[in-house]
């Protein structure tokens, strides 16, 4: 069995999309299983387990404290070895979101560290969403990371675009670099820069530079430059033995499953609406589509503040208005409309703007469900995180596919099935909010 750990939602729902397509029976677990479920899900035989060929626990640890984040990340593992887990997939953000203190590198460092494991590979690369690695420089759409909007991310700005210098300043391996020549010469050309790496304290892979940072420590990371989805199957196939990989979900396009077939998700009728706490520059521009197709409302964090539940409360009766006229069309709350929205730093002892946008998003949530929403769309993987905690769903069955990295899937959300589509920030084409509803069956 395959096990993953996302360090957010919509990265958890990226990842199993691919192993769905790739023919893995795949579950999404909202943190970890408890005891019976683990059971249920174990593989008796240490290969197959009774209900998933992979289970992918999303966790919400991209932004929190990193030893709260590696704790997390540490319990999830023992659980997915549990289940029967042989292999890990640490899944992060394919454009390396992190704060300057971690948690990729913490995270990557512990996960090695349990799994006695010296040797772990770093791809963030997914070119079907335009993010391209080579000489370990992080491209989104052709544009360095550093130059990219994610420079603007209200939580994780990214100003650096060079992969081994931002695992380094996270991380104790060893980092260096296997480059796109070598990946290129092909499978033993890769598995060869490995082992030779393995040989001892300094020695490179292929033709790279290696940082050498905190080569005491044993482990051995090796951030692998990947342009193409061959390169990316050229990578899985040569580190198909390790027990730890790491990356964005584009490495999993390189794996290969049971076979089992993907489901199809039924539409369920009933009110729909598109929860918006992203600020990234593809929602944004989502947004701007659809608010010329659907009622919409932006959150006023300045009356959040001052009075949360009247705030909430007058949203929600507004949505009811909105379905009373035209129960097809979703309704849409959203965050930012503008970067100048955003409101970064606030006063010692006040709210963040940032927890009062994913507090009133999941409010919203829980009662847009109680008055009979049952499907539903969310942007941001914080947020995703926020809202479907709140709807209290603990597993998801990943359904259609709408683009890459985005899927619709289904969960219960106390004895009530919910469509939902956890949208990654950066991810979905322009008529995302207006559009997707169409591929549910
Ligand atoms: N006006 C605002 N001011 C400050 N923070 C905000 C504002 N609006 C939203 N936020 C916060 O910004 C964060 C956005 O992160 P989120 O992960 O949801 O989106 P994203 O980063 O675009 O998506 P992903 O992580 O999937 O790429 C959330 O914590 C949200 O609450
Ligand atoms: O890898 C990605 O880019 C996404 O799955 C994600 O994690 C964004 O939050």
């Amino acid at each position: 069995m395959l096990g993953a750990i996302a360090d957010d939602f919509t990265g958890a729902t990226d990842l199993a999309m691919t192993l769905v397509a790739r023919g893995f029976r795949t579950v999404v677990s909202i943190g970890v299983p408890g005891h019976e479920r683990i059971s249920a899900l174990a593989a008796p035989d240490g290969q197959t387990g009774a209900g998933a060929d992979a289970v992918v626990i999303a966790l919400k640890t991209r932004t929190i404290e990193p030893s709260a984040a590696v704790a997390a990340s540490r319990n999830a593992l023992r659980g997915l070895r549990q289940m029967g887990a042989t292999r890990v997939y640490d899944k992060y953000c394919s454009t390396f979101d992190s704060t300057p203190r971690g948690n990729i590198g913490p995270v990557l460092d512990a996960l090695a560290a349990d799994l006695e494991t010296t040797i772990t590979v770093v791809v963030p690369a997914f070119p079907d969403a335009g993010r391209t690695v080579v000489d370990g420089q992080l491209f989104v759409h052709g544009t360095p990371l550093a130059e990219s909007p994610m420079r603007h991310h209200p939580l994780t700005p990214m100003t650096d675009s060079d992969v081994p210098r931002l695992l380094s300043a996270q991380s104790t391996a060893a980092v260096s670099l296997i480059p796109l020549e070598t990946v290129r010469a092909g499978v033993t050309a890769v598995r060869a820069a490995l082992e030779a790496a393995g040989a001892g304290p300094g020695a490179r892979a292929g033709s790279a530079a290696g940082s050498g940072s905190g080569a005491g420590a044993g482990l051995r990371a090796f951030v692998v430059d990947a342009e193409t989805e061959h390169d990316l199957a050229v990578i899985a196939e040569a580190t198909a033995d390790l027990p730890l990989v790491t990356g964005g979900s584009g490495l999993a396009l390189g794996f290969s499953g049971p076979g089992t077939p993907p489901v199809m998700l039924p539409t369920r009728p009933g009110p729909r609406a598109v929860l918006a706490g992203s600020a990234s520059s593809a929602t944004r521009g989502q947004i701007a589509h659809a608010r010329s197709r659907m009622p919409h409302r932006r959150l006023d964090i300045d009356a959040l503040r001052a009075d949360f539940a009247g705030t909430v409360a007058g949203l929600v009766s507004w949505a009811r208005d909105q379905w009373l006229v035209d129960d097809e069309k979703p309704v849409l709350v959203y965050a930012v409309g503008d970067l100048a929205d955003v409101q970064p730093a606030t006063d010692p002892g006040e709210v963040p703007a940032a927890d009062l946008v994913e507090q009133a998003l999941s409010q919203l949530a829980s009662d847009f469900a109680d008055a009979g929403c049952r499907e539903l769309i969310v942007a941001g993987g914080e947020t995703s995180g926020a809202v479907v905690s709140a709807l209290g769903v603990r597993e998801l069955v990943i359904g259609q596919p709408v683009a890459p990295g985005v899927t619709w899937a289904s969960g219960d959300s106390r004895g009530r099935v919910m469509n939902l589509l956890l949208k990654s920030g950066n991810f979905g084409a322009e008529d995302l909010m207006s559009g997707a509803w169409t591929v549910l069956a």
